[in-house]
């Protein structure tokens, strides 16, 4: 029999789910076809707050790869919109002419962010926060500005007024309630949410009703309708979004706010389903995953013939995922004449509860400071529990393990993906998970917002007791169950010498590996076998590979290399000729003390290179960027050491290595500390007669301080100590992490009594040593080498003399 042809339209997070419910449940009964407007497979958009936020990369929140859809035979035409359902013929067609027949039409077109028709809301930078591109233009907009303005104090306003704090603009949120998230809050609750988030930064301006965007193509600030204005280089819409049902409208599918639909999520035309935020369900039109999951369960169930409840509609509940503060709430949240409310406000410690009763039953709750009975208090409400039920058990006191043993089955674990307690701990006994990301891959619990992940790894705790801990470990990515450790352990003890060999000898679920693991392998296998492995290039990121930064605006950046921040006639002189010759948009000192040409077409680096004739300054380099140094003790009259001498020569002996992650070094020739040690990743600072070695320093987005290594006597102990702590970095960070989070995770005392063991610490020199023994200049090696030229810089003309 021929199989069923299924069409979704919409490649987002509640269509893409409800079909991985159909492949559950009837993996052979349907050729699938799914069309999505944006070019990527299906990403958490949840996970955009944290992309804004720095806590993760957009190429870390795919939900499902390239991969995905080819396993399960999937037609997936990213970048290609349905303009048309034509329901008689049961035929859909594209913008790009393409025309699909279906059996069964899914309809999860999402929701289109509300943009208030401001005058001037045209302008440049005015955006919403809806998707990828809206992220990359906030983050790629706060690169040249300063000031930002958030139109809403909603949940989607204040995660995207954390998100530009964190990307050093200064933010004003603007809010037409008298105060924060009154949808998702009372007054008291979103009073104390508004200091808090004073505390982090945030100014608030409430009770304001925008009349109009002020600048000439660019925004320049924002009019009120009390004549009061303030400025703006960013101005963000976050005031709440609405079904997108134009494409279902226009095909005569009955429409009120969203795509009318009944229990099984079916639309009044036959064949026709819809699912996710474009659907309304019993007049409720719903903005979060949560019960979009469920309605698709139930669809899934429907479209495969298999009988089921339907869907009856779901209680919400909320979490802002703004860090240091916890606020949740769930259910019905203001009192009314039926209701009566338990509270709890604890001024001192900043924690407010207040549970509300209906005759006698839970029917809601607003959690701040502590919101850890917040899923509990969600299951006794979806269980219809009396309040005695809350209030006999003080489990609110317990934390961790006791809060974990004293749930029952039923608890829900994860609300995004309503998993209980019972079924994770059923999966983890049958099925011998040991990891949040296993638990994760088996029953969805923490794939969404991830706000469940430390109850999970409590739960794993609590379930595998004494063995939690030996076999606790994340995967290095989804391609395979093997952390980082396994996969080094399995490489050495096979002998294992490619990315792909990896692969295919450890059973990686992807053939073809992803994103996040395959630069990781690449560089595992080069710190295993340096002089043996030869580097992957397609496996590194593509600044790695181009030996260059991207810029915003598709060219490039070209930073050659200048020891210790010093320069002279000579290189100045290049450096001028070439930014005139190939008309060099800007040239910048760096943080690090290095010149930067910005502006550069891709097809003339190697040009540019070539005429430079200097080393890569590895600005893009998961290796060492820059030793930047003090004057030192030549010229500054506090200075007691060489500090640029000692500088200069840090670099020369570590330019070019491979490491998990960039690493900035500094000297200082005196405590003054001109040159910054404590926020670098090895920070040395002369004293009378000695050095002090400071390490795990960062200066980002996540400061961390350096904390001190050891004091030494001679230049040639920085240098040694210096090349053991790299090289002990080197061998047991995870790829991407950085000396800050290494040092945090593993303690300097851990890596104090490593290097203290006078054997291992000559033993972490000698294989630095083969580790630098094979680097080659990367300009140089590409400018000699035709063919890698041919292969990365495509279009690019060889320069004269090269074989
Ligand atoms: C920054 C941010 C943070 C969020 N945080 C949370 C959170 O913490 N918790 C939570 O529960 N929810 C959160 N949400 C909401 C959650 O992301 C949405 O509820 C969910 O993504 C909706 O899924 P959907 O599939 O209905 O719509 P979408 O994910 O928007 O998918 C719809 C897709 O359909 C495509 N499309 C539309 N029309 C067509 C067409 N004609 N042809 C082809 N394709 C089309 C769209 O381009 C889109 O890709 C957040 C949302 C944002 C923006
Ligand atoms: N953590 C989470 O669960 C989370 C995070 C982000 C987004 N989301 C979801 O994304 C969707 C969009 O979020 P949202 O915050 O935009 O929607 P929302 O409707 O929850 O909030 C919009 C806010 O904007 C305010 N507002 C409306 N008009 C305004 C105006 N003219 N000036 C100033 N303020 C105005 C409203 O008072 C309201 O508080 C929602 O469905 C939300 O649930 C959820
Ligand atoms: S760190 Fe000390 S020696 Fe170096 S420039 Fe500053 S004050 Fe002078
Ligand atoms: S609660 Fe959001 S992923 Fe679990």
């Amino acid at each position: 029999m021929s199989k069923q042809k299924l069409v979704l339209i919409g490649n987002g997070m509640a269509g893409v789910r409800a079909v991985e419910e159909v492949l559950q449940l009837a993996p052979d009964q349907f050729d699938i076809t799914i069309f999505g407007s944006e070019p990527y497979p299906n990403y958490n958009r949840i996970e955009l707050s944290k992309v804004l936020q720095g806590d993760t990369e957009i190429h870390d929140i795919t939900l499902n790869s390239w991969q995905w859809y080819e396993d399960n035979n999937i037609k997936l035409y990213p970048g290609e919109t349905v303009l048309k359902i034509d329901k008689d013929k049961q035929i859909v067609r594209t913008d790009k002419g393409r025309e699909a027949a279906y059996d069964k039409l899914i309809i999860a077109t999402g929701s289109l962010p509300f943009m208030l028709p401001l005058p001037g809301a045209d302008k440049e930078g005015v955006t919403a926060f809806r998707d990828i591109k809206d992220c990359e233009k906030m983050i790629e907009c706060s690169n040249h500005y300063k000031k930002a303005v958030v139109i809403g104090g909603g949940l989607l306003g204040l995660e995207a007024a954390r998100g530009l704090l964190n990307l050093g603009m200064e933010v004003d949120v603007v809010h037409l309630a008298d105060y924060l998230m009154e949808r998702q809050l009372d007054q008291t609750a979103g009073k104390m949410l508004q200091k808090e988030l004073e505390k982090q930064g945030m100014n608030f301006l409430l009770e304001k009703q925008s009349e109009e965007i002020i600048g000439t193509d660019r925004v320049e600030g924002l009019k009120f309708n009390d004549g009061h204005q303030i400025e703006a280089d960013l101005i963000v819409m976050a005031v709440g979004i609405r079904p997108n049902v134009s494409l279902a409208k226009e095909s005569g599918i009955p429409v009120n706010r969203g795509i009318i639909v009944n229990d099984y999520l079916e639309t009044e035309v036959p064949n026709i389903y819809a699912v996710g935020e474009c659907a309304e369900h019993r007049e409720m039109v719903y903005g979060l995953v949560a019960p979009l999951y469920q309605q698709g369960k139930e669809m899934a169930k429907q479209i495969c013939s298999i009988e089921g409840d339907g869907y009856q509609g779901s209680v919400l509940s909320t979490q802002l995922k703004v860090s240091g503060v916890d606020v949740f709430s769930t259910g019905k949240i203001n009192e009314d004449e039926h209701t009566k409310s338990l509270k709890l406000f604890d001024d001192w410690n900043g924690t407010y509860k207040k549970v509300l009763v209906d005759k006698g039953k839970i029917t809601g709750a607003v959690l701040f400071g502590d919101t850890s009975d917040g899923n509990r208090l969600l299951s006794l409400i979806n269980n219809g529990a009396a309040i005695e039920e809350y209030t006999e058990s003080e489990r609110s006191e317990n934390s961790g393990a006791d809060l974990i043993s004293s749930m029952p089955d039923e608890e829900i674990i994860c609300g995004c993906n309503g998993v209980t307690k019972g079924t994770i701990v059923e999966a983890i006994n049958s099925q011998g998970l040991a990891t949040v990301e296993q638990v994760k891959g088996c029953t969805n619990a923490s794939r969404s917002c991830g706000g469940c992940k430390s109850l999970v790894s409590d739960l794993l705790e609590h379930t595998l007791g004494d063995d939690y801990t030996q076999n606790e470990k994340e995967s290095i990515c989804t391609c395979t169950t093997l952390s980082r450790d396994e996969v080094i352990e399995e490489i050495k003890l096979k002998g294992l010498t490619h990315t792909r060999e990896v692969m295919n000898v450890l059973g990686w679920k992807s053939e073809e590996g992803c994103s996040k693991c395959k630069p990781a392998l690449n560089y595992y296998l080069g710190m295993l076998k340096p002089t043996e492995y030869e580097d992957e290039k397609e496996s590194r990121f593509v600044n790695e590979r181009l030996h260059a930064n991207i810029q915003n605006d598709g060219t490039y950046s070209v930073v050659p290399r200048m020891y210790g921040g010093v320069t002279n006639a000579e290189d100045l002189r290049k450096i001028a000729d070439v930014a005139d010759k190939y008309e060099v948009k800007m040239i910048k000192v760096t943080g690090g003390q290095r010149l930067d040409l910005l502006g550069v077409k891709k097809q003339d680096l190697p040009d540019i290179w070539s005429e430079l004739d200097m080393p890569s300054g590895s600005a893009y380099a998961k290796g060492l960027r820059t030793v930047k140094t003090c004057v030192g003790a030549d010229f500054c009259r506090f200075g007691t050491q060489d500090s640029i001498g000692l500088g200069i020569k840090m670099e020369k002996k570590f330019e070019g290595l491979n490491t998990p992650h960039k690493v900035k070094m500094s000297v200082s020739a005196c405590p003054r500390n001109c040159a910054e040690g404590s926020v670098k990743d090895v920070g040395v600072v002369g004293l009378d007669g000695e050095f002090e070695i400071y390490v795990g320093g960062n200066g980002g987005t996540h400061m961390r301080k350096a904390e001190l290594l050891y004091k030494v006597k001679t230049e040639e102990e920085v240098l040694a100590v210096t090349a053991a702590f790299l090289q002990y970095y080197r061998e047991s960070a995870n790829y991407l992490e950085r000396t800050s989070a290494w040092v945090e995770r593993v303690g300097l005392d851990q890596i104090r009594s490593v290097l203290d063991e006078k054997q291992t610490f000559l033993e972490l020199n000698a294989r630095m040593d083969e580790a630098l023994s094979v680097v080659q200049d990367p300009w140089k090696e590409a400018i000699e080498d035709n063919r890698l030229l041919r292969e990365l810089y495509q279009n690019v003309k060889v320069p004269a003399g090269t074989n």
